[in-house]
């Protein structure tokens, strides 16, 4: 029996092929045959019917026990778990297929089903048909098919409901999965950058962004969301930030940290928060121009990367009800996955090699963690930190998400084992069960239930009194007497109470909430000044350092500043190698002059002078340290520079305190205000010991440098 057509099956019957979950499958299916070619005993009459067989086919129905739709748990029916959605979308046959000898179209979808012809086997001329189940089968092959599944169709079936559990608090995930070229891309994101604004091609991503906004412009008044995006992609295992706006060769790899609270997460990622639709839509358009692509033997554009693009909703409600509103928050993360196919169809240089590898390693590491969690009786160990892009879908996979998988197949004969792979992975993921849960502080979860149960009470307590003023006025007779009196007493009290809880929960929430908003703002004012001292650090730093310059003797100046000057030092044009001439002057308190190319230093204390120039610097390395290689140096006598004039001083003195009058600490900042006078006051006792140092003979003054004078300064 011939149970697959071997061309796109326009001939199908046009009832639509996404399969909604719940749905009666038609047949029952006949359990999961182990690794052996068997022939269903339960095969459909309209299955049997279709057509003459040119050869006998045997049949593989391939869909596990744990994957049938009858032990399917759906969200929709308002479970806590609820089973991984599996999708499952067909594209059209590309050039480079049909272009193949013996091209063929083996993948054929009928009713609920989605059969795959393999080729007969050795000798044997008996062909095998694949049968597949999944929660949705999009048939994306001819857009003149009446059962064609556009991107409008895929969004709607598969993208908004995830928005729709997102906007109540669940966490969403959408994970497009496939052999390179089988349209991952094309269903995630659209054909290229036009496609984004494209009503017809449009992927999933652009509509979900398109949607959250309309759904947040429909917002009841008293409530307000906030969007944070991030977008970042999986590159031979090392975590890359697709939404830096400055050239992205030079990007640095992020590193995956584990919050106690929040799990996994990607440390330093930036995070965007916006507030259009046009503001999204701009990061989006960012982050897919940085995406890193790879040319392939298979696909020119083919992605060598994962690439999640993430959005964080924060929703809050019954603003008018003043500090009590309710907080939801989710997280829906988009992931377009790198190719899955075997490293030789695609690879074909040592680069490729080794990026697939990595690639792998995470595919790799995901089939682990769906085929460990598929099985749930083993309880077996999952290995989520086996690979980066597992760890950070820990919650999407088995966890606190509502996730969707979507295996994108080309229907050619050209890749049918890789076809065949990729619907059994999606296969095993059918059984994987998440526990999702509504993202909401247990609080306010708390508030949220007993307000509606207040709601509810005083709804039953109204209709109560309506009936019964309605019944004591047609029977004439007293309330008190009535069956319904003790009913409507027991409502009052059971509503009294209830609002008695509401209270109490209502003002421990108020009180929570202002202590926390304290706290927060003490947070932010710290914050603020420590911004402010930052600030007037740089400000002191670029200024104090000009005033070294301007002043010709050593001062401890720098000395006081220590900690401060680590931070931000300008360096010398000249050479860096001056820098460390420059630096052991200053730490052995050395006269210096710095011109373009040649440092003029002064020993005082023994009246020596040499003039230092850049060539000198080439015999650096050859001496133990640079005070050795100073003391190599031809220095010459300063009998000159011996004698200062006092006036001189002065007016060295003079243009410290100019400079440091320059530096205004801010009014407010302590730290610097202290910093500032204890400053101010070296420099006054470094005047007095100076002066006091400078001695008068035929009347010349002259300053004698001793240590005397330096320690003065402490
Ligand atoms: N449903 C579809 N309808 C029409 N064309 C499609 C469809 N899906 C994919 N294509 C086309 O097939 C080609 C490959 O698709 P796409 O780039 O989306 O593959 P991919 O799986 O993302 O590959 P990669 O792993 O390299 O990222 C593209 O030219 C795309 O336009």
């Amino acid at each position: 029996m011939a149970l697959s057509s071997q061309n796109t099956p326009k001939g199908t019957p046009s009832t639509s092929r996404r399969i909604v979950r719940g749905d009666n499958f038609g047949f029952t299916a006949p359990g999961t045959p182990k690794n052996q070619l068997t022939t269903p005993k339960k095969i459909p009459k309209s299955i049997l019917q279709t057509g003459t067989p040119e050869c006998f086919n045997n049949v593989l129905f391939e869909t596990p026990n744990s994957a049938r739709n009858k032990n399917r748990i759906s969200k929709e029916k308002g479970d806590e778990l609820s089973n991984l959605a599996v999708a499952v979308r067909i594209r059209p046959m590309n050039s480079r297929e049909l272009a193949h000898v013996g091209a063929a179209n083996v993948v054929s979808v009928k009713g609920n089903n989605l059969y795959v012809k393999s080729s007969p086997i050795g000798n044997s001329a008996v062909c095998m048909d694949h049968i597949f189940q999944y929660d949705h089968i999009f048939w994306s092959c001819d857009e003149n098919d009446s059962v064609y599944s556009s991107q409008e169709i895929v969004y709607q079936t598969l993208g908004a409901p995830l928005l729709k559990s997102a906007l109540k608090g669940y966490n969403a995930c959408l994970f497009a999965y496939g052999q390179t070229g089988s349209g991952k891309s094309f269903s995630m994101m659209g054909r290229n950058e036009a496609d984004i604004e494209s009503d017809e091609y449009a992927g999933i991503i652009p509509r979900f962004c398109k949607d959250i906004f309309s759904h947040i412009r429909n917002l009841p008044d008293n409530s307000s969301a906030t969007l944070d995006v991030s977008y970042f992609e999986i590159y031979n295992e090392k975590i890359h930030d697709l939404l830096l706006v400055q050239d992205c060769s030079s990007k640095t790899a992020l590193k995956v940290r584990e919050h106690p609270m929040l799990g996994p997460y990607v440390e330093n990622l930036s995070i965007h928060s916006v507030k259009t639709y046009n503001e999204l839509r701009n990061w989006m358009l960012i982050g897919n121009r940085n995406r890193a692509t790879a040319a392939t033997s298979m696909n020119e554009k083919s992605s060598r990367s994962h690439s999640i693009f993430t959005i964080e909703i924060s929703l809050t409600e019954g603003l008018d009800e003043g500090v009590n509103g309710n907080g939801k928050r989710s997280r829906i993360s988009l992931v377009d996955l790198a190719g899955s196919e075997r490293l030789s169809n695609s690879y074909n240089s040592e680069e490729k090699i080794r990026q697939g590898v990595c690639i792998n390693k995470s595919l790799l590491t995901l089939g682990k963690v769906i085929s460990s969690l598929a099985d749930q009786k083993k309880k077996q160990f999952v290995p989520y930190r086996d690979s980066v892009l597992t760890w950070l879908l820990r919650e999407s996979l088995g966890g606190n998400s509502m996730t969707t998988m979507l295996a994108t197949i080309t229907p050619a004969n050209l890749h049918v084992d890789e076809t065949l792979a990729t619907l059994r992975y999606a296969c095993q993921a059918r059984s994987i069960i998440n526990r999702a849960r509504v993202n909401e502080n247990p609080h306010e979860k708390l508030i949220r239930e007993l307000r509606s149960e207040v709601f509810r009470l005083r709804s039953l307590k109204k209709n109560y009194e309506r009936n019964s003023i309605e019944y004591n006025s047609s029977l004439q007779s007293n309330l008190s007497n009535t069956s319904g009196y003790e009913e409507l007493e027991d409502l009052r009290h059971k509503l009294n109470e209830t609002e008695n809880k509401l209270f109490e929960a209502e003002k421990i929430w108020e009180k929570k909430f202002l202590e926390n908003k304290t706290s927060q703002l003490r947070e932010l004012a710290e914050v603020e000044k420590r911004k402010e001292e930052l600030e007037s650090r740089i400000r002191i730093i670029e200024k104090a350092d000009k005033s070294v310059s301007l002043s010709p003797y050593q001062t401890d100046f720098l000395k006081k500043l220590e900690g401060v000057l680590d931070e931000n030092v300008p360096t010398i044009n000249e050479s860096d190698n001056f820098n460390l001439v420059t630096d052991w002057c200053k730490e052995n308190y050395m006269n210096y002059s710095l011109s373009r190319n040649a440092l003029l230093l002064i020993d005082y204390k023994n009246n020596k002078q040499t003039i230092m120039t850049t060539n000198d610097l080439d015999s650096l390395t050859e001496y133990k340290d640079i005070g050795d290689f100073l003391r190599n140096l031809t220095w010459n006598n300063t009998k000159s520079h011996k004698k200062l004039h006092k006036a001189d001083i002065l007016k060295s003195m003079n243009t410290i305190y100019h400079t440091l009058s320059d530096l205004t600490p801010p009014d407010d900042d302590e730290n610097l205000n202290f910093l500032y006078a204890k400053l101010s006051k070296s420099l006054q006792k470094y005047e007095t010991a100076l002066l006091t140092s400078v001695s008068s003979k035929n009347g010349l003054k002259t300053v004698t440098f001793e240590d005397k004078l330096l320690s003065s300064l402490e």
